[in-house]
């Protein structure tokens, strides 16, 4: 199976194709096609970007090509890691998502035109530039919805189970859960979806109480504003004793508060966030299917808040070759239920201006 990355030159995407390559996800055979766009510095970048990784990994590198142009791209798994980033501000105020979506609504349709018009048909996009949600609301409607995810969602689920094992001293891969909802400050860790290996229903209730303590969803909002704001004062004095703070923190609270303070600190998230998205694409290049959250386009598969959620909502979802079946939740705890319907609400609030006049398609 090929590969396209959009916006290979990039932080993330250069991460995404050094990671494929390196960690030979895909063969000899098969074809990685970087993507640059002709009006941009990626125009030469790009060809730089291929003969570096040739230098690399000549021995076990795919076949590398590159493409300026939205119609020349082809393959059977696309990542989209191009457009805009939000810069990080000293002041730890909350940048302008709107302005973001406004830059890289753009960039989602040019891309997600040139497919449905130039492509396969069977592709999978996996969405990956901010605001993912609009990302995937934008590709969805021209591709079908079940062929397009956000790999936000996923991204936030391993820093979660990562964050768990750390605290109980297991691996992370003995460690199950998600997080739904949006990814950033409206990610939803779902705790009730939390299984840990080796741990029977009462010991895991009882680890899980232990991590949690008395909290519930319902403060979580209120505890992220607080948290940057004490990030913010004290990283302006000490960047390593902000981050010493995080430790401090439980695991659901470092999920949301550790990636922010790494991308305000000008490091970006750029190696983790490729990380997760090259794991994603091996299991879809594998041909097997595997229980991940994304953020994919709802159309009443399941109830949150007491309605059938319709819209991009970040929850668990079965995905394989073809895309993503079906999701995977069941009833939830209140608090973690208000708090997937506050995220769909905000992310069907922010992705209107961008959707509204869309045509349809979103239903198949
Ligand atoms: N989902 C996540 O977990 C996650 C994590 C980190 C970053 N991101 C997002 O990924 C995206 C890329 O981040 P980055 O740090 O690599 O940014 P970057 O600025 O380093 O790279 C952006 C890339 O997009 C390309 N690009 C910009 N405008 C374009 C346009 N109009 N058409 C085509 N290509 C264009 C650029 O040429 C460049 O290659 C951002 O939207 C960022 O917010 C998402």
């Amino acid at each position: 199976m090929d590969v396209a990355v959009l916006g290979a030159t990039g932080d993330v995407g250069r991460q995404v194709c050094t990671q494929l390559v390196e960690r030979q996800v895909l063969p000899t055979t098969s074809r990685l096609q970087l993507v640059g766009r002709p009006d941009g510095s990626s125009a030469r970048a790009v060809h730089g970007l291929r003969a570096d990784l040739i230098d690399a990994y000549d021995e076990h590198a795919p076949v590398l090509d590159v493409a300026l142009d939205p119609a020349d791209v082809v393959a059977d798994v696309v990542v989209v890691a191009a457009g805009r980033t939000i810069a990080p501000r000293s002041d730890g105020a909350p940048p302008s998502r709107a302005g973001l979506a406004e830059q890289n609504a753009g960039v989602f349709r040019a891309y997600a035109d040139a497919l449905a018009t130039h492509g396969s048909g069977s592709e999978v996009v996996v969405v990956v530039s901010n605001p993912v949600e609009l990302g995937v609301a934008v590709m969805a409607q021209r591709l079908g919805r079940h062929r397009v995810i956000g790999m936000g969602a996923w991204l936030d689920t391993l820093r979660f189970r990562r964050e768990i094992a750390v605290q109980l001293g297991v691996r992370r891969h003995r460690v199950g859960g998600f997080v739904g909802g949006q990814h950033g400050d409206d990610a939803v860790p779902l705790w009730s979806t939390v299984r840990i290996s080796g741990l029977d229903v009462a010991e895991r209730e009882r680890a899980v109480a232990r991590l949690r303590g008395p909290r519930t969803l319902a403060t979580f909002p209120a505890e992220i504003a607080e948290a940057k704001a004490r990030l913010t004062a004290l990283a302006s004095q000490d960047m390593a004793a902000a981050f010493a703070l995080i430790d401090t923190w439980p695991p659901d609270l470092r999920v949301v508060a550790r990636p922010w303070m790494t991308h305000q600190s000008g490091a970006k998230t750029a190696a983790g966030t490729a990380s997760a998205t090259v794991d994603l694409l091996e299991t879809v290049l594998d041909g097997r299917d595997i229980v991940v959250a994304g953020q994919v386009a709802l159309a009443g598969e399941v109830t949150v808040g007491g309605a059938p959620a319709h819209g991009v909502l970040g929850v668990p979802v079965v995905l394989g070759p073809e895309g993503w079946g079906r999701v995977l939740l069941d009833p939830l705890p209140a608090d973690e239920d208000a708090r997937l319907a506050q995220a769909g609400a905000a992310i069907t609030a922010a992705a209107a201006p961008w959707t509204s006049g869309d045509r349809a398609g979103a239903a198949r």
